[in-house]
């Protein structure tokens, strides 16, 4: 651990060096983590053996970046998360939505969101999530300061700032895992379904949203059913989950995995998600990139720690031998899914907002949820 304020003076030296960093802090901690490249290499992940932290596009064939553990200095703080109270503030960020009136976006949007509808219809997939991108001119472009109001703002999220001279600075506060794996355990989820958070987390879902969120959470159970390695999967009833201005319809899914020679097809399996492709993922994903104007770049990809050295202290359980400490190292991954997030490029942030499309969707609504997504990332740009 070392004092914020060194923290800050050490990431300034670095900003200036061009080298490659990530600052994070995981949901509901107040540690910030980071690891600092010490070299000027562009290092990419080849099977996802490598320890370190990876930063993945969503275009699986694209290169995923890695800064090397054994490469970099690691450095962490305190930096209490925000109650989850404060998060509460954002129930006026409905109200302070500034239309804008972006009438060609909304049209392109519409028109997309329709195709997908209709493509639907036509039973050629079951659901797409469709997407976009907004630019925000900054009124204060530095990394640090919009870092910052994230960590304050998002508690329950995992917030990042990453740099790599190859891919500029990347910033977010996702809600979404996507794999965390300790030992032999490990954890997803099924995400989907939004409503605005209004104070409230005793809330109701329509139909469709509860049936499109079940899906999800079948197709996921399905697909690891057939992963190799996995076995003993669980999953926990659907429940409420909070991530900023929004609610989402959340399932837990737990398993074993038997080898970590296994990590990466379990990544494969679990990428891109039902939260930010479809089902069936193939299909949808010919459709997203045939049909979405733009790239996605690492907006809808992942990140996180891979394989890192964690040390667990444990006590003994063994007979005679109480208060007996042992020390086990193991390795941690912890991948998140790049949601709600922003690229930073000459003075501008560029913002990321998708949605997933069903058979009932109706495609002005699907652009005011793409409204309302982007005010988790344009909340934190204000003054
Ligand atoms: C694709 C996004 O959100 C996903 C995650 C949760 C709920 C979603 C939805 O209700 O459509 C999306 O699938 C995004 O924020 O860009």
């Amino acid at each position: 651990m070392i004092e914020q304020v060194d923290f800050f003076q050490k990431l300034n030296n670095h900003v200036q060096d061009q080298k490659a960093f990530v600052v994070y802090r995981k949901p509901g901690s107040n540690t910030v983590k980071s690891l600092f490249q010490k070299d000027t290499v562009s290092h990419k992940v080849s099977d996802l053996s490598e320890s370190g932290f990876v930063f993945a596009p969503f275009n699986a064939e694209a290169d995923s970046y890695l800064i090397p553990a054994e490469n970099s200095n690691f450095f962490e703080f305190e930096y209490p998360a925000a109650s989850v109270l404060d998060d509460r503030s954002n129930e006026k960020m409905s109200s302070t939505i500034d239309f804008e009136f972006m009438e060609k976006d909304q049209k392109i949007h519409e028109n997309l969101v329709q195709e997908g509808i209709n493509s639907i219809k036509e039973e050629k997939f079951q659901k797409v999530v469709l997407s976009r991108s907004e630019r925000v001119q900054l009124y204060d472009p530095d990394p640090i300061r919009i870092l910052k109001n994230l960590l304050n703002k998002y508690a329950q999220a995992f917030v990042y700032l990453w740099f790599h001279p190859d891919t500029g600075y990347w910033l977010g506060a996702t809600p979404e895992t996507l794999l965390n794996v300790e030992r032999n355990r490990f954890k997803t989820m099924a995400l989907a379904g939004t409503q605005m958070f209004k104070g409230n987390m005793d809330v109701e879902w329509e139909p469709k949203e509860v049936e499109e969120q079940k899906f999800v959470t079948d197709y996921i159970l399905e697909s690891l059913q057939k992963a190799k390695g996995v076995e003993n999967i669980n999953a926990t009833n659907p429940y409420s989950a909070m991530a900023g201005n929004l609610l989402h319809i959340c399932t837990d899914i737990s398993g074993r995995l038997n080898s970590l020679d296994d990590l990466e097809e379990l990544v494969k399996t679990l990428h891109p998600t039902p939260a930010v492709c479809g089902l069936p993922k193939e299909k949808a994903l010919q459709f997203i990139l045939k049909n979405e104007d733009y790239s996605r770049e690492f907006y809808s990809g992942y990140l996180g720690e891979l394989n890192i050295k964690s040390e667990n202290k444990r006590n003994s359980n063994r007979r005679n031998q109480e208060n007996q400490q042992f020390t086990a190292i193991s390795k941690q991954t912890d991948l998140f899914v790049n949601l709600r997030c922003m690229k930073l490029k000459d003075g501008n942030a560029r913002v990321y907002i998708g949605g997933g499309i069903t058979k009932d969707s109706n495609a002005a609504d699907e652009w005011m949820e793409t409204v309302n997504k982007a005010q988790t990332m344009k909340a934190v740009l204000v003054k």
